[in-house]
């Protein structure tokens, strides 16, 4: 996967957190404080502590082991995806939210200084900054006080799945990894879940709405974008629920019935 999107050089990672209105029980979180979420975490996917040498696990003088990672961040990587938060802002609530960890990383300093210099070419967009710990407490305590937030590769990691649970599930949330002329990789952004593999109780809407992220980011249709969505709405509405998802007086289904349920819904 890190090859893939290095050699591809996918360094826009697109994570929306939206609550579907009838997920509003399954959040980790109190419905008052998730209800209408919807942010965007940009995350930056080609630098940071992921890619940087040197690295590797190496032996000292006394014989103990040590391992080591190195994060860096060059300006340009910093200022390409300011970029695209910014522009992704400008679509939606003109709020974007810089998380780094500058009160004690160099990179990270380096990082708002950049988001900074770039800022000034959005002077319509409200930047804001945290630190990444800080963040982590703003998204369990006041999610929806978020529009876009902009992080780097390892911040975005972490805080994307904090974010998930807000939305009900990991199982809920897509995401388009970008290159700079839009072409992309779409994938779910939970990973093989081996805990469960082979049960068929998966849920398939995170892989079903990475579809329509590709309809709407690179093939440029968002009108069918907004099909698959609605389709997703609609078997909500009918109350199938997934495990991961499952709430009193709603209908548990399977994998493969949740699927066949929103293809059936986008024949409607
Ligand atoms: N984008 C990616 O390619 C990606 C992302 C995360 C993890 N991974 C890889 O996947 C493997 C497993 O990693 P992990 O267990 O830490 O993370 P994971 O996302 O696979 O699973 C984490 C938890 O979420 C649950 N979960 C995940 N997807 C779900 C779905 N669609 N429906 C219901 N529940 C779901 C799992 O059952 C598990 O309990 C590792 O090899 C990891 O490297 C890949
Ligand atoms: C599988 C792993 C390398 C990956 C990452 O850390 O980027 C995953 O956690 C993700 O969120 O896409």
């Amino acid at each position: 996967m890190l090859a893939i999107r290095a050699d591809l050089e996918l360094f826009a990672n697109l994570r929306p957190a939206l609550l579907y209105p009838q997920l509003a029980d399954a959040s980790a979180l109190k419905p008052e404080l998730v209800a209408g979420l919807d942010l965007l975490i940009v995350r930056e996917l080609n630098g940071d502590i992921y890619f940087g040498q040197p690295r590797g696990i190496r032996t000292l003088e006394n014989g103990e082991r040590e391992g080591f990672n190195t994060m860096l961040y060059r300006e340009s990587e910093i200022e390409r995806i300011a970029q695209v938060g910014f522009e992704a802002a400008r679509k939606r609530h003109r709020k974007i939210c810089s998380v780094d960890k500058a009160n004690v990383l160099e990179a990270s300093e380096l990082w708002r200084e950049v988001v900074e210099r770039v800022a000034k070419d959005y002077p319509d967009v409200a930047l804001s900054h945290l630190y990444v710990d800080n963040a982590a407490m703003q998204l369990v305590r006041a999610p929806k006080q978020f529009d876009v937030i902009v992080t780097g590769n390892l911040f975005g990691d972490i805080l994307s799945d904090c974010a998930a649970m807000l939305t009900g599930s990991i199982g809920m949330l897509p995401s388009a990894s970008l290159d700079a002329s839009g072409k992309g990789l779409y994938e779910p952004i939970h990973g093989s879940a081996p805990d469960i593999a082979g049960k068929g109780m998966a849920n398939p809407l995170a892989t079903i709405l990475s579809a329509a992220m590709l309809l709407r980011y690179t093939l440029n249709a968002p009108e069918l974008a907004e099909r698959i969505e609605g389709a997703v709405g609609r078997v909500l509405d009918q109350g199938l629920r997934t495990l991961d998802i499952m709430a009193a007086g709603m209908t548990p289904v399977g994998t493969q019935a949740m699927g066949d349920a929103v293809v059936a819904a986008l024949m409607d």
